[in-house]
């Protein structure tokens, strides 16, 4: 039997805007709000990526779960290097993980190629000014779905001036039981343990997780797995353009402050987002660009 040719189909979804792409037997949703990755399935294997089955699809905020994009800064905006706070004219006031996750994009296209179809969104903030944040860059989401699911984000500077930069692609994975999964590839990384008083440590191993985990991994390789005994599969995550990623999991007590997350979700999903932090900002001369780039696949362990 021949495989169906790729489908790309428009939704909507409470208040926003989305697009459910098929190309084989991968499922693909993506929000034009923060081109924001929303559900990634392979076949009927569990889904890859993971949505709160409490998420809520409202214009201006994010969506708890798929893969926000956290831009022109990452996390706590006080926490960046000075040079990435020197951006913003009022650090202290400033939104968790930028702006970019909550506002609209613009789809520049779809393309259907050689079995694979991309969707191509963009944020220019010289049309859509960010608060406080005077600066012309432009941001571009490249989601390709073929047999895997590529993302490239590419930020340019369109100023006359140098812009820095920090950014994460924060991809929130379906797991079977956190209890039970293992990240390989961080062994002998460097890594900040914001639970701790922001300390330098080392990771040993691979890592399990028995509590709250909220880590800055450092000098990261490229390729990292999360190895999940329960659904018997291996989560392949292959980057460019980035040497470090945060490791979260809010077990108990933070689920319970979490917005639309049930209190028990904690057991099912856990991030790893594909970052340039802390040591690993961007620097962009004026006209300068540069890539993230994530792919995800999977394999049975
Ligand atoms: O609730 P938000 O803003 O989406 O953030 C979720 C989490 O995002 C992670 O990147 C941070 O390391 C966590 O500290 C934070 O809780």
């Amino acid at each position: 039997m021949s495989a169906l040719p790729p489908s790309v189909e428009r939704i909507e979804l409470d208040e926003l805007v989305c697009w459910r792409v098929q190309v084989g037997d991968g499922t693909l949703l993506v929000a034009q709000q923060g081109a924001q990755i929303l559900h990634y399935q392979q076949g009927t294997q569990a889904p890859i990526i993971w949505l709160s089955e409490q998420a809520r699809y409202q214009r201006g905020q994010s969506v708890r779960g798929g893969a926000p994009v956290c831009w022109p800064w990452f996390g706590g905006l006080t926490r960046n290097p000075a040079a990435v706070q020197a951006m913003h004219s009022n650090p202290a006031s400033a939104p968790a993980h930028g702006n970019v996750r909550g506002l609209d994009w613009q789809l520049l296209g779809i393309d259907q190629h050689d079995g694979a179809v991309t969707l191509q969104f963009a944020f220019d903030s010289r049309k859509h000014p960010l608060p406080d944040w005077p600066h012309a860059a432009e941001l571009q989401l490249d989601i390709r779905l073929d047999q895997q699911l590529h993302l490239e984000l590419r930020s340019r500077n369109l100023g006359t001036q140098p812009l820095v930069l920090s950014q994460a692609l924060h991809t929130y994975f379906a797991v079977s039981d956190i209890r039970d999964v293992r990240v390989h590839g961080l062994d002998g990384c460097r890594y900040i343990e914001t639970l701790e008083d922001w300390q330098e440590r080392q990771q040993q191993g691979a890592l399990g997780f028995t509590g709250e985990t909220d880590r800055i991994y450092l000098d990261t390789p490229t390729r990292l797995s999360i190895v999940d005994p329960g659904w018997q599969r291996r989560i392949l995550l292959d980057a460019r353009g980035s040497r470090s990623a945060v490791l979260w999991n809010p077990w108990i007590d933070k689920a319970k402050r979490l917005s639309q997350f049930a209190e028990d979700a904690w057991q099912r999903m856990l991030c790893i987002e594909t970052a340039n932090i802390w040591d690993d900002c961007v620097t962009l001369a004026p006209g300068a660009s540069h890539s993230l780039c994530l792919s995800l696949s999977s394999e049975p362990l």
